[in-house]
């Protein structure tokens, strides 16, 4: 187990500004890093779900994933950390991020209310 898996480091409000300048497909909603990605085709989005739970089971840490047609939701937070972005949001966010490049998908700013009903 990894020293970040360990301890995984609040972030304070001005850190997750920082971050997402970096993290430009992700935002901030709702105390969670939230990002909605659109492949071509549905089952790309099938690809790219199975590459997020791989991924998260690395990591142990899985956000929270919604599925529809050729989009997927995602939404990430620290559970153990009283449901707050930490450092290993940040790290999983960067790497879904490049898996959902990887695979064509682009990111839809336009739909990032929509994810879980909010
Ligand atoms: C015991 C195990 O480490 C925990 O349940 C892991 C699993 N996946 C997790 N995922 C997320 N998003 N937050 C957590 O705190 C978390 N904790």
């Amino acid at each position: 187990m990894s020293e970040s898996e360990d301890q995984p480091k609040v972030l304070s409000t001005s850190a997750i500004i920082t971050v997402l300048e970096t993290l430009t497909d992700w935002r901030e909603d709702a105390s969670r890093l939230v990002a909605v990605f659109k492949f071509k085709r549905s089952a790309t989005a099938v690809e790219f779900i199975a590459r997020v739970g791989a991924a998260a089971e690395d990591a142990n840490h899985h956000p929270d994933l919604e599925w529809r047609w050729n989009t997927v939701f995602l939404a990430l937070s620290t559970h153990s950390k009283g449901s707050q972005i930490t450092t290993l949001d940040a790290q999983l966010a960067e790497k879904l991020s490049a898996t959902a490049a990887e695979l064509g998908g682009t990111a839809e700013p336009a739909r990032y209310g929509e994810q879980f009903g909010i």
